[in-house]
């Protein structure tokens, strides 16, 4: 479904990434795991434009049409503003304008969807609430909500899992689950390498450079966990199909 070659990520003389190579594909619930600072957001920042590559190429599959409608983006909660006031509803409605366009009024047809998409975060009858006074785990399932409005064919998520609770994070991995059995690329950063390895269907190790990928199988090694949370940078990369 999308497909990176040679990526490199620098801010200023900063390099947050180096000619990374990975692919995610449709149907596949992946994860993209590393320490602190190893380039896991700046990747997802990449494909969605929102970090300056200075190498490489990121290739969307031709049937998405355009990239920008085809990915939903799931930042990470505490980078957002929590004060703006706005409701819960209007926040997963903004999955649905993001799509619709500019000067696009929604009509019932995009009601029901955020309707739908909040039923399946687990956060509808939160749909009244100013985002501003809802929990840790409740913020992370209205952003998944938007997300699921959004009905996009590439979800980039960063870091779902990082402050909620165990329920939470049982049902955002159930909810990342169904979507990538329903044909989706599901792409999540996270630290937790055992959820991701238990749950995910592929696996892509990362420390500055692209450490490992495949399948948890292929990659859950004790070398390639030396070498993505070890403190030094290894240069080499294992690269598996
Ligand atoms: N806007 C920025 N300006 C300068 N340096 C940046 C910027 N964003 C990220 N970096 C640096 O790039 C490197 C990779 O950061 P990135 O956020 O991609 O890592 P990460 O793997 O997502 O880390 P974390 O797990 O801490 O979120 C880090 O050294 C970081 O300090």
């Amino acid at each position: 479904m999308v497909e990176v070659r040679g990526l490199t990520v620098r801010y200023g003389p900063q390099v947050a990434l180096e000619d990374a190579s990975v692919t995610f594909y449709s149907g596949a619930f992946s994860a993209v795991i590393g320490p602190n600072g190893a380039g896991k957001s700046s990747l997802l920042k990449a494909l969605v434009g929102l970090a300056a590559t200075s190498a490489g190429e990121i290739i969307f599959a031709p049937q998405l049409g355009r990239p920008q409608s085809a990915v939903a983006y799931v930042p990470q909660q505490q980078t957002l503003d929590w004060a703006f006031p706005v409701t819960v509803w209007d926040t997963a409605m903004m999955g649905r304008t993001a799509r619709l366009g500019w000067g696009r009024w929604p009509g019932k047809s995009d009601r029901e969807q955020v309707a739908q998409a909040l039923h399946k975060a687990g956060v509808y009858d939160l749909k009244d609430r100013h985002i501003g006074a809802l929990s840790g785990g409740q913020r992370q399932r209205v952003l998944l909500a938007r997300m699921l409005a959004r009905d996009a064919r590439i979800l980039l998520l960063d870091e779902p899992l990082t402050g909620v609770d165990a329920a939470t994070q049982e049902r955002v991995m159930a909810l990342l689950r169904a979507q990538a059995d329903e044909g989706r690329a599901v792409v999540m950063v996270t630290h937790d390498l055992e959820a991701a390895a238990g749950a995910c269907d592929h696996l892509a190790l990362i420390n500055r450079r692209v450490i490992a990928q495949g399948t948890p199988g292929e990659v859950y090694t004790p070398h390639n966990i030396e070498a993505t949370f070890s403190s030094s940078h290894l240069g080499h990369t294992h690269a598996h199909a």
